[in-house]
């Protein structure tokens, strides 16, 4: 069994490099940028009044200026200053050449054309041309998209944006006793969830999820369901990967001709994954134990979409103080669902009592993972530890 990290490096391993596509700049938000973006335009694109009020020449304060003129948000002056002169300004508006300061009109004096500034500022309130960015400025790529920047690759008059083309991940939860949410189990049946949570950890990460039909616990049905993923470029695959008589994905996989790049981890939960390619699509087989499912989602397949679209791979560890004593740990690097509550210098991270991979109740109440490396020796209450944030 290889450790989590090396298993990592591997999963990471198998990203294709992104493709790129042009989206407009409405549909770019949370996309990964692919090619740097360069700025047509100077922002302001002119010096512009920062404040209601009116413009001036420095050399001018403390003498009653003559109002000749207004500049307004595009509408500018096209007139000439003279000394002793203002005009009449609105914040955004052009600042004409000739002029150096604008003062508020509450801290001014208007009598017909005559104006007196009453309590000169400190500050010009004038935004030089430029001061925000430059044309030929440059956004990098290999970032997600926030608002913020949606806004700023407008400014810089850069109505579409090339970002990461949305990995394809096909979905695929198997077995014999999974019927879909709404149906009524017979003997033997429950709900299959495992795939709307993977599918939904997967749109989260980026990419365009297709949930197949559930695949029955056949060598024909799975084969199948491999068949219709082919365009992916990442097949998911839920359950039937550990040593059952009914566990066929690593058979119909390795028929297919998959590349085996590891089964098996030290790792809990989520011993059995299982990661590779078959004729160029990256494969992930989770094992089948929801929370076994989510977290290896969460752990592997998460960053793998990332990596799909440009990102860094980064491993989001942060510190908690323990608020309870944990026995040693085996073998595996174990992931405990845990909460978090604020603490005095870190936050307090309490585990679950109740850790068994097949409880959705117990990890949908869960906002950490508290990792123990493999041997840890038993903590006590008030100890640090790592832990990584869940869903959010
Ligand atoms: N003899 C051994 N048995 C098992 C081992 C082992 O090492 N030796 N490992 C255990 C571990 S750890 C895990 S994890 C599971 C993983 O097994 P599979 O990947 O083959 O998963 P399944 O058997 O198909 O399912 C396990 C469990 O999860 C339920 N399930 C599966 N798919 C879904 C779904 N889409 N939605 C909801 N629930 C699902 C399934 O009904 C089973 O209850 O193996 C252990 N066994
Ligand atoms: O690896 Mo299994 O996931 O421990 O339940």
């Amino acid at each position: 069994m290889i450790s989590v990290n090396e298993a990592l490096g591997r999963v990471l391993a198998l990203a294709n490099p992104p493709e790129g596509e042009s989206v407009a700049l409405d549909q770019a938000a949370g996309r990964v940028l692919h090619e740097a973006a360069i700025s047509r335009l100077t922002q302001p694109p002119f010096d512009s009044a920062a404040m209601d009020g009116y413009a001036y020449h420095h050399a001018d304060q403390g003498q009653p200026l003559r109002v000749i003129g207004e500049s307004a948000a595009g509408h500018p002056w096209t007139g000439t200053p003279a000394s002793g002169t203002a005009i009449r300004i609105f914040t955004g508006a052009a600042v004409p050449p000739g002029y150096d300061r604008v003062e508020m009109q509450e801290n001014t004096r208007r009598d017909g054309d005559m104006l007196t500034i009453t309590e000169p500022s400190a500050g010009a309130h004038i935004r030089s041309r430029g001061c925000d960015f430059s044309e030929g400025d440059r956004i990098e790529p290999g970032r997600v998209l926030s608002a913020a920047d949606i806004a700023l690759l407008a400014g810089m008059n850069l109505p579409q944006v090339t970002v990461a083309r949305r990995p394809k991940v096909a979905v695929l939860a198997g077995g014999d006793e999974l019927i879909r949410p709404g149906e009524n189990p017979a003997a033997g049946q429950i709900i299959c969830s495992n795939d709307l949570a993977v599918a939904a950890i997967a749109r989260a990460a980026g990419a365009e999820p297709e949930i197949l039909p559930i695949a029955r616990d056949t060598e024909d049905s799975i084969r199948e369901s491999f068949d219709r993923a082919k365009t992916s470029d990442l097949l998911v695959t839920i359950g039937g990967a550990s040593v059952g008589d009914h566990d066929l994905i690593g058979k119909v996989a390795s028929a297919l001709g998959m590349e085996r790049s590891f089964y098996k981890i030290a790792m809990r939960p989520g011993k059995p994954l299982m990661a590779g390619k078959i004729s160029g699509m990256a494969m992930l087989g989770l094992p089948g134990n929801p929370v076994s499912a989510i977290v290896c989602a969460t752990l592997f397949m998460r960053p793998l979409i990332q990596a799909m679209q440009g990102l860094p791979a980064q491993r989001p560890i942060r510190r908690a103080r323990l608020t309870h004593p944990l026995p040693p740990e085996g073998d595996r690097e174990h992931y405990l669902r845990a909460q978090l509550l604020p603490g005095d210098d870190l936050p307090a991270i309490t585990a679950f009592d109740r850790q068994d991979s097949s409880l959705l109740s117990v990890l949908s109440k869960a906002d950490a993972l508290l990792i123990r490396p493999p041997h840890d020796p038993a903590r006590k209450a008030g100890e640090i530890v790592e832990y990584m944030p869940l869903f959010h």
